[in-house]
């Protein structure tokens, strides 16, 4: 059925993605790291359409990692996707099938092109709730087995208090 949907992911559901597991295991599994609302004007699968969203990250870390997105690649691998930040700042990570990682800032009217085929999470890297929208093709899906589960090959860390990208052996 068309309509408004939304999500939240908890701390319980983003086992395995944060660095630091002793830290993780410390935490409330209930604490919401972020909520995705969304409007689906044609039902999901369909061939042409376009959905509408907003994600809002909680500030916050895992250690000395800032809370982020799951991330995923889309199921349909050559759909593409607008994010445009609204508040707030951080990182739009992202990895493309050759294994190269990088990352685009994020902050208020930024605007952001994700290919298809690129897997993308998002980092809260601010002290305020992180916004961005998002539009993404109607049949686009996704697919959460990044790199066959190695992940995006590169973390954002505090680092002297400051975010820092940096690359791992993933
Ligand atoms: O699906 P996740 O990796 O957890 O990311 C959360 C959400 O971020 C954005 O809003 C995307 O447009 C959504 O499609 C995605 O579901």
């Amino acid at each position: 059925m068309p309509g408004l949907r939304s999500s939240e992911k908890k701390l319980g559901q983003l086992s395995g993605i944060f660095r630091d597991a002793q830290a993780f295991r410390g935490m409330d599994p209930d604490t919401i790291v972020y909520r995705v609302w969304w409007w689906e004007p044609v039902p999901g699968g369909t061939e042409g359409g376009l959905f509408w969203g907003l994600t809002e990250i909680q500030p916050g870390s895992v250690g000395d990692e800032y809370y982020m997105t799951h991330g995923h690649r889309h199921a349909v691998l050559d759909r593409a996707e607008f994010y445009g930040t609204t508040v707030g700042e951080g990182m739009l990570v992202l990895r493309d099938e050759s294994g190269r990682s990088w990352f685009e800032a994020m902050k208020p009217g930024s605007l952001h092109y994700i290919s298809g085929r690129v897997a993308h999470r998002v980092v809260n890297t601010g002290d305020v709730p992180l916004r961005f929208v998002a539009c993404w093709p109607s049949d686009a899906g996704h697919d959460y087995q990044i790199a066959g589960g190695k992940g995006f090959g590169a973390r954002v860390l505090r680092q002297n208090g400051k975010p820092s990208f940096t690359l791992t052996e993933e």
